[in-house]
């Protein structure tokens, strides 16, 4: 059991007691602390101004119950995925049950103390495919995000029964397994829209070879306005499937502008984002949208995204059916998808400037 108090803490031990120690910024918050350290202290091109927020647009929301008798469905899925990047679906499939689940693990995971957390963290944890971290990445970050997370690669149940976290191991399990059929079914319909009438065994490697699931936990935070829960980025997956609780504070950019609309958090629906590896194999026709997360001063907030992905042993690039049947010149070039993440990983969340790395110049 940690036995420091803010009186004890000097803030120039922060990056040891948050980081090197695992209390993370929940353990910041939790001691009440009045003021935002100075290592979370952004720039201002960072700081959200409620100035580049549009409050009368909301990304498009989907009902999905009429899935098998409508073809509309597809095409309203395969339109959002080019005019926005982001959706919300509802009546999706995935019982309630599990969503509530995997929210009340992610609050067990974080509610343990600091030693329990910090087992799983990159020095201590006997295994890359778990990892409990703060921030992004803290050793390249000029100033930190006001976020921890649990991030779990999706090996096999076995290797999850042997290494996950027991506090959410189950639920985070049961949300994975759930949600395949509606990752397929998004699948099936964005390549419809590319025509790519079938998913063999390459596409599937390439669409959704990999998943990685991550719990999220964004504390409650003073001065949240000088700081970020996540900065401005873009997510390097194929698709994200994304539970939010009913805080709010997630922020999407919208296409072609510098304004911003919110997530509106919808009870019992999930959000869906294109992300870079999708963008890169459609040739730019889905786009991989920035997003970002602001701190709240009031509430404490979870969420929990899916990031399906390619393989890591896979070359990704425009798929050849885009660039021979719609005659397409490619804009991105042939890169190991475990490259890309590499270099997404390396740097501070920087818009959407990773993509740079896959583009022919
Ligand atoms: C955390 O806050 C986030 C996260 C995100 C994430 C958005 C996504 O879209 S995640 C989906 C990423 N795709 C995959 O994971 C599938 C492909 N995976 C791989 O290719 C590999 O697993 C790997 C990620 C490249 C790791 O390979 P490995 O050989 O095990 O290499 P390492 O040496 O362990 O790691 C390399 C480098 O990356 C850092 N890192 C690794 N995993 C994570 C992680 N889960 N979270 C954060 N950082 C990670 C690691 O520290 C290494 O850097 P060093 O400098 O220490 O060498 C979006 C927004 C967020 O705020
Ligand atoms: O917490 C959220 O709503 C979004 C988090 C996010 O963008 C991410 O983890 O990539
Ligand atoms: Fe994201």
């Amino acid at each position: 059991m940690s036995t420091t108090t803010f009186s004890s803490i000097n803030f120039n031990d922060i990056t040891d007691f948050v980081v090197n120690e695992g209390n993370g910024v929940k353990g910041l918050s939790d001691m009440g602390l009045k003021t935002l350290p100075k290592q979370y202290i952004q720039l201002p091109t960072e700081q959200m101004t409620t100035s580049t927020i549009i409050v009368d647009e909301s990304v498009p929301i989907i009902d999905m119950s009429n899935w098998d008798n409508d073809s509309k469905t597809g095409e309203k899925i395969c339109d959002a995925a080019e005019k926005w990047g982001f959706f919300q679906i509802i009546n999706h499939g995935i019982p309630l049950e599990v969503l509530d689940n995997v929210k009340a693990a992610t609050y067990r995971f974080f509610k343990q103390s600091a030693e329990e957390k910090n087992k799983h963290s990159k020095d201590n944890s006997c295994t890359n495919n778990v990892r409990y971290g703060t921030s992004f990445t803290p050793q390249a970050e000029k100033a930190f995000e006001w976020k921890d997370f649990l991030s779990l690669f999706y090996v096999s149940d076995e290797e999850a029964a042997d290494l996950w976290p027991s506090a959410c191991r189950d639920e985070a399990l049961d949300f994975l397994r759930n949600s395949d059929i509606v990752i397929k079914k998004l699948l099936e319909a964005l390549m419809k829209g590319l025509n790519v009438n079938e998913i063999d065994q390459t596409k599937e490697s390439l669409l959704m070879g990999s998943k990685r699931i991550n719990l999220n936990y964004y504390p409650k935070c003073p001065n949240p306005e000088l700081t970020v829960g996540v900065g401005r980025h873009s997510d390097v997956s194929t698709l994200t499937i994304l539970l939010q609780d009913n805080i709010g504070g997630l922020y999407v950019k919208k296409l072609d502008s510098d304004s911003w609309v919110h997530v509106l958090p919808i009870d019992g629906a999930i959000v869906i984002n294109v992300g870079d590896a999708l963008q890169i194999m459609s040739n730019g026709k889905y786009k991989s949208i920035e997003h970002r997360v602001i701190a709240n001063g009031n509430n404490n907030r979870i969420s929990v995204p899916i990031f399906v992905n390619p393989n890591p042993n896979d070359l990704i690039g425009p798929l050849q059916e885009v660039i021979e049947k719609n005659g397409e010149k490619p804009i991105y070039k042939q890169i190991l998808y475990s490259d890309y993440v590499k270099h997404f990983f390396s740097k501070a969340h920087d818009g959407k400037e990773t993509i740079d790395f896959a583009k022919i110049n």
